[in-house]
């Protein structure tokens, strides 16, 4: 389970998050939602240890992440889809997989099971990450976060750019994850969207944020008695 409490971050002098509390549990996705330039993609780096935050406490399966690097926040079992995917465009389907077991021992292999997942990941093993679609590149970014079976799994809007029926397979892999994880075990899903539809479809907590601060949270099934679309709709 992450717990994240109170947490405030500065860019220079600018406050962007706010005491921001949030917890993600596994078997379930908690969807954080909000407009452009809230402080989501904030949020997310914050927790994988790429920018460094005032003060707050960041913690996973018991364990205080605060001072931790984002090699170690990895190694914790924490998966990262950053925003606009981020793929190692010259080199191969396959070493961009192997490139997310980077904490992993060497003889560690690829999971088989992501092929089952994305199998047009393994049509496309020997093509070069910069030559698929953008949906196929999503597809293996999240693969490459899942390669070190993470307890965690972050993702920051995974639909970005991509055409409706790829958003609809990785709908269908994120619901499949938080139930099963990759080896039966339930996962813990958080996910950063702007895309309502989406987000409600899946979501099964959700966090709603405006100006650095969570202002709304509750269950997936309140989010349209609670009008959520109303202020993510930009
Ligand atoms: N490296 C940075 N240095 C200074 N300010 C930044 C930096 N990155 C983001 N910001 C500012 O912090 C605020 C939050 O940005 P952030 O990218 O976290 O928002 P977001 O909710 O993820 O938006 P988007 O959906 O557009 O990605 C914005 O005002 C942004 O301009």
């Amino acid at each position: 389970m992450l717990i994240i409490e109170q947490l405030h971050q500065y860019y220079s002098g600018a406050h962007i998050l706010r005491g921001v509390s949030l917890q993600a549990r596994r078997g379930e996705i908690t969807v954080v939602l909000g407009r452009n330039g809230v402080g989501k993609t904030t949020l997310l780096k914050s927790l994988m240890g790429l920018v460094p935050i005032r003060s707050g406490r960041i913690e996973f399966d018991g364990h205080s992440l605060v001072q931790a690097t984002p090699y170690q926040r990895a190694r914790a079992g924490i998966g990262y889809v950053p925003q606009g995917r981020e793929i190692f465009s010259r080199l191969t389907v396959q070493e961009n997989l192997l490139m997310g077991l980077a904490t992993k021992s060497a003889k560690t292999p690829i999971p088989p099971v992501l092929f089952e997942l994305f199998p047009v990941l393994a049509q496309m093993s020997g093509r070069r990450g910069g030559d698929l679609s953008g949906g196929q590149q999503q597809q293996l970014a999240i693969a490459r976060a899942l390669a070190a079976a993470p307890g965690l799994l972050v993702l920051d809007e995974p639909t970005e750019g991509i055409q409706p029926n790829i958003i609809k397979d990785i709908g269908r892999v994120l619901q499949h994850l938080a139930k099963n994880g990759l080896d039966g075990q339930p996962m813990a899903i958080l996910l950063v969207e702007q895309y309502y539809d989406f987000a409600a479809a899946l979501a099964s907590q959700f966090v709603v944020m405006q100006r650095g601060e969570v202002v709304a949270q509750g269950s997936g099934e309140e989010m349209e008695m609670a009008n959520i679309s109303k202020l993510v709709a930009i």
